[in-house]
């Protein structure tokens, strides 16, 4: 469930004419995602989405957020485009929180992840990265590796009833990712979270990728290793190699992936799947019981982690 603030009528049609998109036809909160509190919004003009940033978004970073939407929209990639009101602001207050309306995209994310959807996401995620090079703000990751440790040390005191051992087995292996990670990679704008839920697909094509507000200024390959996690191990949580070859290859059809590059993906993957088992710890662990916030299983991403630190090289990938 996630729609934190209720909207009313009046409030909603106060909001509305502060825009030129038409008349209102229907409005619904949609019940998933974590972060925000979404509604799907039907005007006389079209379908829209308009979204109230709840506290987890520090409201002076939302400014670049729709900044890199709107570059990466008008650069050619299928995102959501913030929409303007009559004064020319995308980012407007309602009901006492920050709040945009963007495009609509037609399509939904894929619940079982299939080989025929890999691909696609490989050659989106890399046109992602070379059409954000022209967006000029940069956003530090705060989710990148100096933030692992504070999240890990904020997590050790239950880590143990999570799993017994699992402190010392994080504090090691965060320890060797962060004495291994590489340093003289290329960076740019990457989305930081593209998992399935945040990638549309409609008659078999990827038809669009949401949820940039995890998006920062960081290695691009990583983004990929975050890729790699999210879509290509089985539910058993085996990975499947078939699957991050066409995802690998179809980046790097688009944006050449270097020598270094490649050869650091063992270690890039290893961050990725640290990232996500720390920020899902910290939520099992400090998520209050009835809370609205869904938590999500660490366990997953420390068994993907287990995978990455046995792997050799690049050739563990497909690549
Ligand atoms: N531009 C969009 N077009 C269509 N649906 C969207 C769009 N943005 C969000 N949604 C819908 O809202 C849901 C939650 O969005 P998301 O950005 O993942 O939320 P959160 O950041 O809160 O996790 C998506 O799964 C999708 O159903
Ligand atoms: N992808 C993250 C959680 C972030 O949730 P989102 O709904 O904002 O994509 C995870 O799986 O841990």
């Amino acid at each position: 469930m996630a729609v934190y603030t209720e909207v009313s009528d009046e409030a909603l049609d106060a909001f509305l004419d502060d825009y030129d998109i038409g008349e209102l036809v229907a409005f619904r909160g949609i019940a998933e995602g974590v972060e925000n509190s979404n509604f799907s919004l039907r005007t006389t003009r079209g379908d829209y989405i308009l979204t109230l940033y709840e506290k987890r978004v520090d409201p002076a970073e939302l400014p670049w957020f729709l900044g890199l939407m709107e570059h990466l929209a008008t650069h050619g990639l299928t995102c959501p485009l913030p929409v303007h009101g009559r004064d020319g602001q995308a980012l407007r207050q309602l009901c006492g929180r920050h709040a945009a309306i963007t495009t609509f995209l037609p399509g939904v994310w894929p619940r079982h992840v299939r080989l025929a959807h890999c691909g696609p996401v490989g050659e989106a995620l890399a046109r992602l990265h070379l059409a954000g090079a022209g967006y000029a703000p940069t956003r530090r990751n705060a989710l990148g590796p100096q933030g692992w440790s504070p999240l890990l040390e904020r997590s050790l005191p239950g880590a143990d009833e999570v799993q017994p051992g699992l402190g010392t087995e994080l504090r090691q292996a965060l320890d060797g990712i962060l004495a291994q990670w590489p340093q003289n990679l290329p960076v740019g704008h990457i989305h930081a979270d593209l998992f399935p839920d945040n990638v549309f697909f409609l008659d078999q094509r990827l038809s669009g990728l949401i949820d940039f507000y995890f998006a920062a200024t960081d290695i691009l390959a990583y983004d990929l290793a975050v890729c790699l996690n999210a879509w290509c191990f089985e539910p058993d949580l085996s990975f499947n190699v078939t699957k991050a070859r066409a995802m690998g290859h179809a980046y790097a059809a688009v944006r050449e992936l270097s020598a270094a590059e490649r050869a650091a993906l063992p270690v890039l993957c290893q961050g990725a799947a640290i990232r996500f088992a720390l920020t899902r710890l910290y939520d099992w662990i400090n998520t209050p019981p009835g809370a609205l916030v869904t938590r999500k299983d660490p366990v997953e991403y420390i068994r993907r982690l287990r995978f990455h630190l046995a792997a050799r090289d690049e050739h563990a990938y497909g690549l």
